[in-house]
């Protein structure tokens, strides 16, 4: 699907979307949807669009077609024999919850014990051409009713970004992301952003430096958010041991699905660490997961939760996710609780499989 702006961060600029749709079937014919949010080259994790349809159809699809399957929180288990592969993991995981809770005719939200019927937006910007077009941005999405913005950063456009946004909008809820752009020797550097006020600085650091970010968390005022470094439960208790971060950005393709994200979601609760629902530049269908995952009470934060039309010129589900004088509504119907609009996706689809053969 083509974005309709290109997007920018510190590692890659992306101008179209593949992304793997995932329809699952139960013996009476109805139907659950998921999706497999890997990028198309590896530069956010290792997974890519190639690498999630191969371990989904040598690997991981064999091992739930014609299985009994009693409850979706049983699929980390069928699936813990195959290592990592979160995405491709996440996107089978997701289509059986939605075809479960449409089965037991409940919401997403109520199956994963949500409590909010509506969550904050909040939107992503990229990194822009030049910090005036970065404020002019910024203008755009407050003026959409977001309730908070993340900006992108990367070294050279860092303080000098953050500096005229904070004194065009002194009180906006403000974060920034550097995608790991930076390094331990940058420490000195970073501490300057404690004066911007930000809500958290997100993932400064390399994705296997949780070591390094509690060092840096100790020196650093700002709150340290973790994203790439949190790719399962045991990765969240560690960063809450050692100090390194005070927030977590919960991905469930980042972290193998919706069973794996509660478990950080009920860890972080217990460890006093913040949570806020990322996202993937994903379509409606991951979006409704993510806003089910998003009503649990643990996410107390707004999440890069945006509308359909902040991407997209037509998304795949019926309604399109709106934004609400800053708030988003999350789906009550069951399942994921929105349509998916099989018109769209023959309109853009590349390829497609179906099991059996
Ligand atoms: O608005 C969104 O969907 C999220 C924007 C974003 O920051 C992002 C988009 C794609 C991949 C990684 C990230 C990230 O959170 O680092
Ligand atoms: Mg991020």
């Amino acid at each position: 699907m083509g974005l309709k702006t290109p997007f920018s961060n510190s590692l890659t600029t992306l101008r179209s979307r593949d992304l793997i749709l995932v329809e699952v079937w139960d013996q009476d014919g109805r139907t659950g949807w998921g999706e497999c949010v890997a990028f198309s080259s590896p530069w956010y994790t290792e997974e890519t669009v190639g690498t999630a349809w191969h371990v989904m159809e040598s690997f991981l699809v064999p091992r739930l077609l014609g299985e009994t399957i009693d409850h979706p929180e049983e699929i980390r288990e069928r699936f813990a024999a195959i290592r990592r592969n979160p995405m491709a993991k996440a996107a089978l995981e997701g289509a059986v919850w939605d075809l479960w809770c449409k089965e037991s005719d409940r919401s997403l939200s109520q199956s994963l014990g949500g409590t909010r019927e509506r969550v904050e937006a909040g939107v992503a910007v990229g990194v822009q051409g030049s910090p005036a077009e970065m404020i002019d941005q910024v203008r755009r999405r407050v003026e959409e009713g977001y309730r908070r913005i993340k900006v992108k950063i990367r070294p050279g456009a860092d303080i000098e970004v953050i500096a005229p946004i904070r004194e065009a909008f002194p009180d906006l809820p403000l974060m920034a992301d550097a995608n790991s752009a930076y390094t331990l020797e940058d420490l000195d550097y970073l501490r300057r952003l404690d004066e911007f006020r930000l809500l958290m600085v997100e993932q400064p650091l390399d994705a296997d430096d949780l070591v390094d970010h509690a060092r840096l968390q100790e020196r650093m005022e700002t709150a340290i958010c973790l994203d790439e470094s949190i790719t399962s439960f045991d990765d969240a208790r560690r960063a809450a041991d050692l100090g390194s971060c005070q927030v977590i950005n919960v991905k469930p393709g980042r972290v193998g699905g919706l069973a794996e994200a509660k478990r950080i979601h009920d860890l972080c609760v217990e460890r006093g660490i913040r949570l806020w629902c990322g996202g993937m530049l994903e379509s409606g269908i991951s979006r409704a997961h993510n806003l089910a995952l998003a009503s649990l009470p643990g996410f107390t934060l707004p999440g890069d939760l945006s509308a359909s039309s902040r991407h997209w010129d037509r998304d795949v589900i019926i309604p399109e996710a709106t934004v609400d004088q800053g708030w988003i509504h999350v789906p009550r119907d069951p399942g994921i609780g929105v349509k998916v609009d099989r018109e769209r996706i023959a309109e853009v689809r590349v390829q497609s499989r179906r099991f059996p053969g």
